[in-house]
């Protein structure tokens, strides 16, 4: 449905977009996830028609889009303050891309009641925008943005200025809806746990260039790089001398999973994979705090002074959680270690 051949933009001396490389199949829904300033946005206005690329090729359904203006590019857009019109009833909102491609007004009315259901809305046509709450919002926007049937619909942040247990709710029935519908989309997001949970498949940017991609599970269990690795919250790396089965580190010998590449030159430690002992056995600590990090399995995040090397964050159940400044050892879960290379 959409490729991107090695996309190139350039602002000046600044590289936004570095040879971009992206596939997304019909109806897969792909979430490009990376800090800010790593080209998201502008990966986005490139794929519209908003932003010209310097080099490199868009393709949409095989075709390149080189000169087709964004309303011709049968892309649906919804951005990060879903700019509704203030002065249009909700139903005026809805409509407008559909009045904008010449549909006429009862074939309108019919698909605006249509979407409105959809996104969980049935009958708000007539409400003023400025009283709905920022969830409402959010699916009129959506309702919006689909109501035209676009072939690729893209979402920069979508709820990024929603509270986060309503932001949970929607991304479920968003990718509930999307998978109903059979919409192709493109979404980007600076939030992991977002994209994690809307995505088939994820694209980590770092500085204009892609620096992983894969099904959420994936990149999750196998980080690519340090880089990825700390984007996803895990800040247990090391520097690592890979030797056979296992790397010396300034946290102690640490066992590899089979098979890791010798180009491996540091590792991850999963906090899960740090399992607390006592003070006698593997890599003395001290617990210097601790965190409850709730769930069903009542989690606790305890942060470890080692004797050696950086911090260390174990996770462990808040039964078996020391206390602040306990002397504990740590032992290793050659499982949970995740080589990375740069
Ligand atoms: N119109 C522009 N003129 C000059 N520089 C720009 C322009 N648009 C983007 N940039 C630069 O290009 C780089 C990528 O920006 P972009 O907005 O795509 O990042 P992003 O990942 O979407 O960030 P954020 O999450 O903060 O929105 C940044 O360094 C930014 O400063």
């Amino acid at each position: 449905m959409l490729r991107l051949d090695e996309v190139t933009v350039r602002f000046g001396d600044r590289t936004a977009l570095d040879a971009v490389g992206l596939d997304v199949a019909e109806r897969e829904t792909v979430c490009v996830l990376g800090p800010s300033g790593s080209g998201k946005s502008t990966l986005l206005r490139v794929v519209a028609g908003l932003q010209r690329a310097d080099s490199g090729r868009v393709l949409l359904s095989g075709r390149d889009q080189a000169g087709v203006p964004p309303h011709k590019r049968g892309v649906g857009l919804m951005f990060q303050d879903h700019q509704l019109f203030p002065q249009r009833d909700v139903g005026g909102n809805v409509a407008f891309g559909l009045r904008m491609h010449g549909m006429g007004r009862s074939a309108a009315r019919a698909r605006v009641a249509e979407l409105l259901a959809l996104v969980g809305l049935p009958g708000a046509e007539r409400r003023a925008v400025t009283t709905l709450s920022g969830g409402e919002q959010q699916r009129v926007a959506l309702a919006r943005a689909l109501a035209p049937r676009p072939r690729l619909l893209m979402l920069d942040e979508p709820l990024g200025q929603l509270d986060r247990s309503l932001r949970e709710r929607l991304v479920v029935e968003l990718r509930g809806l999307f998978h109903r519908l059979g919409t192709t989309v493109l979404a980007v997001t600076h939030d992991q746990g977002e994209a994690f949970a809307l995505a088939d498949r994820v694209v980590v940017m770092r500085d204009g260039r892609v620096a992983q991609t894969g099904t959420p599970l994936a990149v999750w269990q196998r980080p690519a790089s340090e880089f990825v690795a700390r984007f996803l919250g895990f800040d247990n790396v090391v520097p690592a001398t890979v030797r056979a089965d296992a790397a010396e580190t300034a946290w102690g010998k640490v066992a590899l999973p089979a098979g890791t590449s010798p180009d491996a030159d540091r590792v991850l430690i999963r906090p899960t994979g740090v399992r607390l002992t006592g003070p006698g056995e593997g890599l003395r600590c001290t617990v210097e705090a601790r965190s409850f990090r709730g769930g069903s399995g009542s989690s606790v995040t305890v942060l470890l002074r080692p004797e050696s090397g950086p911090a260390l964050e174990a996770a462990c159940s808040l039964r078996e959680a020391p206390e602040e400044g306990a002397e504990v050892g740590a032992l290793f879960d050659p499982a949970e270690v995740v080589p990375l290379a740069g």
